[in-house]
């Protein structure tokens, strides 16, 4: 079986290509630039990277037209949320042209293909306290432009399926994190903040913003996992969440990650790290996914912490 994973040199698809070499498909994935190959560079002999700008229609349909994949993971998307206010129509362009290109290749080339739509919990936005765990048929309230780009990306695939029998199968997936998060990310950035004041390489102030907003976090482990099944055994056209259905204040990440470290380290607000708006509570409910696959997330979140610290530990 050949799969491609687009943004394979990310974070999920970093994961994901692990995950698909262990149960022997062929991997192939698409790249921007062969000039940084951080995550995949100990994967290089083991897949074929395509260097391809998915926004490009005719270097898209090239590449499709010369695999031919039987599955494709599309992960690759702008997917920092404060980018999408500072630059709403570059990522509404980028998150649609990619999808759009690559579900117009395949009704062409590979008709018979399945593709993983990669949308988020962000989707729901406005979430009210009596919608938690939230479900897939909760009401979309998008709160950001990023929101609005994956609710589209959801609704392509829903499109294309009805127009064409394509199969797409649209996964929200709720927060998620572990090794090479990008750093950008909460988890992430507070676990690069925590190891480079250990170094010495920066003062002993940890910078933070809203930690009042609860999130469900789930191994990034688990996810790649739960992407396979959703092509091996999920209904296309249809939507599913994917979460551990356990909320928690950034704040006690925050705490999880302080007590891995002896170092003294004080907490200060970043006022440039609160967004325009937050969503306060998202915990999903993945009973509609579990019901289908069987699958749970099986990695406790303190020991995925500890692998991120231990991640930036190694890394900086
Ligand atoms: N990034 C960041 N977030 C902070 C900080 N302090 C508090 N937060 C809060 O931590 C929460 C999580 O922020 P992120 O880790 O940046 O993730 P996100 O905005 O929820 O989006 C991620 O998850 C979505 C759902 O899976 C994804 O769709 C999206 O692409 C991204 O991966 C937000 O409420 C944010 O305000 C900080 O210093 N940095």
């Amino acid at each position: 079986m050949k799969a491609l994973i687009t943004g394979i040199n990310g974070f999920a698809g970093s994961h994901l290509a692990e995950h698909l070499l262990g149960g022997g498909f062929e991997v192939s994935g698409t790249i921007r630039s062969s000039s940084s190959l951080r995550h995949v560079v100990q994967l290089r002999d083991m897949v074929r990277l395509y260097e391809c700008e998915l926004t490009d229609h005719a270097a898209v349909e090239a590449m499709i037209a010369e695999l031919r994949p039987d599955l494709i993971f599309h992960l690759a998307a702008q997917s920092f949320i404060p980018d999408s206010w500072a630059a709403p129509m570059e990522t509404i362009h980028n998150n649609l042209s990619c999808q759009v290109h690559l579900l117009e290749a395949m009704r062409k080339h590979c008709p018979s293909g399945k593709i993983l739509i990669a949308c988020s919990s962000e989707e729901y936005g406005q979430v009210e306290a009596d919608e938690v765990p939230i479900k897939e048929t909760n009401p979309l309230r998008p709160l950001s432009p990023y929101a609005v780009s994956k609710i589209a990306q959801n609704f392509l695939g829903y499109q294309y399926f009805k127009n064409y029998g394509l199969h797409a199968v649209c996964v929200r997936t709720f927060n998620h994190t572990g090794p090479r998060r990008g750093e950008q990310f909460v988890t992430s950035n507070f676990a690069k903040q925590i190891a480079e004041i250990e170094k010495g390489l920066k003062p002993p102030v940890l910078y933070v913003g809203n930690l009042e907003a609860r999130r469900d976090f789930t191994d990034v482990r688990d996810v790649v996992r739960a992407y396979g099944l959703a092509l091996d055994k999920c209904e296309p056209g249809e939507v599913y969440n994917i979460a551990s259905g356990v909320g928690r204040e950034v704040r006690e990440v925050l705490n999880i990650l302080l007590g891995f470290s002896t170092t003294q380290i004080d907490i200060q607000q970043d006022t440039s790290r609160l967004r325009p708006s937050d969503v306060k509570v998202v915990v999903g409910d993945y009973s509609k996914f579990h019901a289908r696959t069987g699958w749970h997330p099986e990695i406790p979140f303190e020991s995925t912490l500890l692998d991120l610290l231990n991640y930036w530990r190694g890394t900086i």
